[in-house]
Formats: structure tokens, C-alpha cells, sequence
């Protein structure tokens, strides 16, 4: 029997990127990729990201793994942890949240209006090891991926990032020069990237605006991407194509990102939305093998 059976879980989003949140603090837990996958499916659960609660440690208010729709684990999703953050708040009644993951500590406070929430993910990593790249590629100056016989323009030269998890942020001039659910797997499975990557089209729209979609690793198509918008504007911001302090526009919606001069933390701000509540049921769950 599944030990996530009758575990509560909060199905949210952030700016549609479907998120479940579930808490395993009294127990449960970890969840197996099948499990994963199973809850993924289900018409009450589906989820781009599955956001685990165990026990916090430290003075953390919980330890939280992440998993993909494809029952991967990851370390790093930002719209998921403002919905988990969101949620804590509304538990404890206070106005921040203190995280713990396997990519480090996650400080969340209480935006101004009352859905908005601040994450701080921390400093972003850019070296070929960081991100990760492969090693036989590293001669390469500029990283040009041709992915095969596209009719549009080459995708070449991305900006790559680690913001708890893997980035590549092509710059184009239009959202739609290339069909991102045609090109988008074969950038994230592309041999470059050993952990495989989230794939995103990001267009300027001004020195402190972005317009972005996104590919991502193990979830596809999403609205939102909340680490993503997070690498796509410290790419900006290094190649000067804007300031520190941006507005990223996804399909679902705007977050703004700011790029702390100070200490290099990149703070995300964005909603997140509950949509109902439930408990973990058997039939939601696969049939025990
Ligand atoms: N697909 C991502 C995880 C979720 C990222 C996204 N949902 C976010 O809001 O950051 C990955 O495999 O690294």
C-alpha cells in the first residue's frame, strides 16, 4: 500500500503552472516516480510539479522535493514554492517561510498585495560544470546547438544558467520563429546537457522587460516557469541587454525579478493561486505492482 494514502495535498498554480502541493510532514513519503507520474494524470492532482513537505530541520518550516510530470526529481521550482510558501503562510499566520532543499535554503515572505509572494532563490551559477554542460563540448566558444533540420532560423548561442536547476535561454526576436514543442525536446534531451535542460525563447522588449516561453525539462509546455524567468533575466542582465530589475512575462502571466547588486540573490515575485483541497485517494494512485 502507498504510504502517500489519505496524505493531504493542495492542488494550486503560479500564473498556471499547475502545481500540487503535498504534505507529508506527519509522514509518508518519498514518493516514487511511478507515484509521481500516477498523481500527474489524475484529474484532481495533474500537476506540471509536484511540491513534497517533510519535516523541516534546522528552524526550516519543511524539507521540500520537487518532482516533474515525468517523475523526476529537481531541485529548484520557483512557482511552486511560492505556492508552498503561500501555503505555510496561511498555516502559521506568519508573513514569511523559511524552506529547505537540496539545492539550499529558500527565505519566502508576503508580498505587498495579498497573493504575492516573494522567493529569494539565491545566486545563479554559470560555469560550464555549474549549469551542467558536457564536458566534450567545452571547446566550443559559442554554444551553437543546430537541432536538426529546422525550417526556421538556427537556434544558436543560448545564454545557460543554474538557478537550482539547469537553463538555456535562446534569444529571438519573435516568440514563434520556431514551433517550441517541436524544438523544445530536442534541446532538453540535446547530449550538451547531461541533466538535460529547461528550454526557454526569451525576447527583449525593453532595458527592464521580457517576454519569455518555455520548454520545460520533464513537464513540456508550461504557462509559468518561475526558474526560468529567474535565468532568463540574469542572462539579460549579464549580456546588458537590460537592468537588474525586470518584469519577465510568461504565457500565464508577469513576475518580477530583481538581481540584487549586493549579494548576486536573484528575488522572484509573482502570485499564487489555490484551487481546491483534497486528500490522497487509492484510485489516484498506481495499482500496487
Ligand atoms: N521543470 C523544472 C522544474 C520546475 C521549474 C518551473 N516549474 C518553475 O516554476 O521553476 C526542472 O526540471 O528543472
Amino acid at each position: 500500500m502507498s504510504t502517500l494514502l489519505d496524505r493531504p495535498f493542495l492542488k494550486m498554480n503560479g500564473l498556471g503552472n499547475e502545481i500540487l502541493v503535498l504534505d507529508l510532514r506527519a509522514g509518508g513519503g518519498p514518493v516514487t516516480a511511478d507515484e509521481a507520474m500516477a498523481l500527474a494524470r489524475d484529474r484532481d492532482t495533474r500537476f506540471d510539479q509536484l511540491m513534497a513537505l517533510h519535516p523541516g530541520r534546522g528552524g526550516a518550516d519543511a524539507f521540500m522535493r520537487i518532482y516533474n510530470a515525468d517523475g523526476s526529481e529537481v531541485s529548484a521550482c520557483g512557482n511552486g514554492t511560492r505556492c508552498v510558501a503561500w501555503a505555510l503562510m496561511r498555516e502559521s499566520g506568519r508573513r514569511e517561510a523559511l524552506l529547505e532543499t537540496a539545492a539550499g535554503p529558500l527565505v519566502c515572505s508576503a508580498g505587498d498585495a495579498p497573493d504575492q509572494i516573494t522567493v529569494d532563490m539565491g545566486a545563479p551559477r554559470f560555469g560550464w560544470a555549474d549549469i551542467p554542460l558536457a564536458e566534450e563540448f567545452a571547446d566550443t566558444r559559442a554554444i551553437e546547438l543546430q537541432v536538426g533540420p529546422i525550417d526556421a532560423p538556427l537556434i544558436h548561442s543560448p545564454s545557460v544558467a543554474n538557478v537550482g536547476n539547469p537553463h538555456a535561454i535562446f534569444w529571438v526576436d519573435d516568440l514563434n520563429v520556431v514551433d517550441l514543442r517541436r524544438v523544445g525536446p530536442m534541446l532538453e534531451n540535446h547530449p550538451i546537457f547531461p541533466e538535460r535542460a529547461n528550454i526557454s525563447l526569451a525576447k527583449v522588449t525593453s532595458k527592464s522587460a521580457l517576454t519569455l516561453k518555455v520548454w520545460e525539462r520533464g513537464a513540456g509546455l508550461t504557462l509559468a516557469c518561475g526558474t526560468a524567468a529567474c535565468a532568463a533575466a540574469v542572462s539579460a542582465a549579464r549580456t546588458r541587454r537590460t537592468g537588474r530589475d525586470v518584469v519577465v512575462t510568461l504565457p500565464g502571466g508577469p513576475l518580477r525579478i530583481v538581481w540584487r547588486e549586493s549579494d548576486d540573490h536573484i528575488l522572484m515575485t509573482g502570485p499564487a493561486t489555490l484551487e481546491h483541497e483534497g486528500v490522497i485517494r487509492a484510485d489516484m494512485l498506481p495499482v500496487a505492482a
